[in-house]
């Protein structure tokens, strides 16, 4: 698509553009890539506001479909320029089997990279995620870490393990030759944890705030830190991740990449604090109000129940030994390389992202949507 690229308008393909990252790169493309010709939308389940951009000037199709089918992903890839894959089974909680969470995240991928070797489609971004480095299962802390930062990456839940073979097998297939005989560039972005509208688990500490009359009780300390990333910046840099690989593939094919922005370094609960302490919360405590060894039991009795009441029922706290490990785990990302590489800077100031955060949880944090 190179030297004709001024006129050349592109096929984008997002799979998983329904979901909280997709339907921010959807939006983010129909405004922000200038050579967009038409924009494939593929999730398992179509959301109901992609009609309304039907009517806008860039050609967008909905396609309903699963990457676990291979024959459903090629087709969609057919004619693509581009894919941004972005779909996955997020679930750190027990709600979906092992079987299923590889089934998705890796077959998927695997599908979808054999599709754009088979369609001569040779540009590839992956989302990956912050997990395929750690935290890891000793609960070494990762603070202020880049790309090059040595760190003894153990994983053992089915989540990370899903998303680190995942990354590898898009990084390895960095320069495979498509149909027609170019090679394939890919690359991996790594998200740490994402907040912003559509944020399933923001909404459910805000609700569970409003049900303990307007409070929220500190249960991690104060001094382990998370990296959080706006999910407007998140998916500004697949946009431009993707409108580069092009240009410099030589440099970016075969790369990951942290996903950060100018948001502050905060434990869990004090970064979650930032947008509900202005819809009306407060956080209960300035040091955790239950000991640790009690949290690590109640997540080992959680295991227990789920198992128990699996048969009837499926019961999936958010406390686990695996979700208590990474909540109590400093993991910070410092880095430059997405700058440097492709020119990425963050669209949202922290500010802005705030902003925009505590204005989504005030309107639909409190009702059913
Ligand atoms: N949320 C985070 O904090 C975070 C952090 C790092 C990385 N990630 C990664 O970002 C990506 C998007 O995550 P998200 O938070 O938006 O999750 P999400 O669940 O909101 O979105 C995932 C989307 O993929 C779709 N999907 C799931 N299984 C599918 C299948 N078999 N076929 C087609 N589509 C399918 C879902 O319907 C959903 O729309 C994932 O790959 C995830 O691993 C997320
Ligand atoms: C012990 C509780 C007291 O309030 C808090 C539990 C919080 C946990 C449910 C979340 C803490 C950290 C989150 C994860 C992190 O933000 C990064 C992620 C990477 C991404 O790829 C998937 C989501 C997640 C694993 C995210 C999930 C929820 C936490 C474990």
């Amino acid at each position: 698509m190179a030297d004709s690229a001024q006129a050349q308008k592109l096929v984008y393909l997002v799979t998983g553009g329904c979901g909280f990252l997709g339907e921010h790169v959807v939006r983010m493309l129909l405004q922000r890539e200038p050579r967009l010709g038409e924009l494939r939308v593929f999730d398992l389940h179509l959301g109901p506001w992609l009609e309304e951009l039907k009517t806008g000037p860039v050609r967008v199709t909905a396609i309903q479909g699963d990457v676990t089918q291979a024959h459903e992903v090629a087709a969609a890839v057919a004619g693509a320029h581009v894919v941004i894959h972005t779909a996955g089974l997020v679930d750190v909680f027990g709600r979906a089997s092992p079987k299923t969470i590889h089934e998705v995240n890796v077959q998927g991928t695997r599908n979808v990279i054999e599709a754009c070797v088979q369609n001569g489609t040779r540009f590839l971004v992956y989302t990956s995620s912050m997990e395929v480095v750690g935290p890891n299962t000793k609960g070494h802390p990762f603070y202020r870490g880049n790309e090059d930062t040595p760190y003894e990456a153990v994983h053992r839940h089915p989540y990370p393990c899903s998303k680190a073979l995942a990354e590898w097998l898009v990084l390895e297939a960095n320069g495979r030759k498509v149909c027609g005989g170019l090679p394939l560039v890919t690359c991996a972005l790594r998200p740490t944890g994402i907040y912003g509208e559509g944020h399933q688990i923001m909404r459910d500490f805000y609700r569970q705030g409003l049900r303990l009359g307007g409070r929220l009780f500190r249960a991690i300390p104060a001094s382990v830190e998370h990296g959080r990333v706006y999910v407007g910046n998140v998916a500004w840099m697949h946009v431009l991740a993707a409108r580069e690989l092009e240009q410099r593939a030589a440099l970016m094919g075969g790369q990951v990449y942290f996903c950060y922005d100018g948001s502050p370094y905060k434990s869990y609960e004090d970064f979650n604090m930032e947008f509900l302490g202005p819809c009306g919360l407060r956080l209960v405590g300035a040091r955790p109000l239950v000991p640790y060894w009690l949290l690590v039991f109640l997540a080992a009795l959680n295991v227990l129940l789920q198992w128990l009441l699996r048969p009837l029922l499926l019961y999936a706290p958010l406390l686990n030994p695996y979700t208590l490990a990474v909540a109590n785990t400093t993991f910070t990302v410092s880095t430059d390389k997405a700058q440097r590489h492709f020119g990425y800077e963050p669209l949202f100031s922290w500010e802005d992202s705030r902003t925009r955060t505590i204005l989504w949880v005030q309107a639909t944090g409190g009702s059913a949507q």
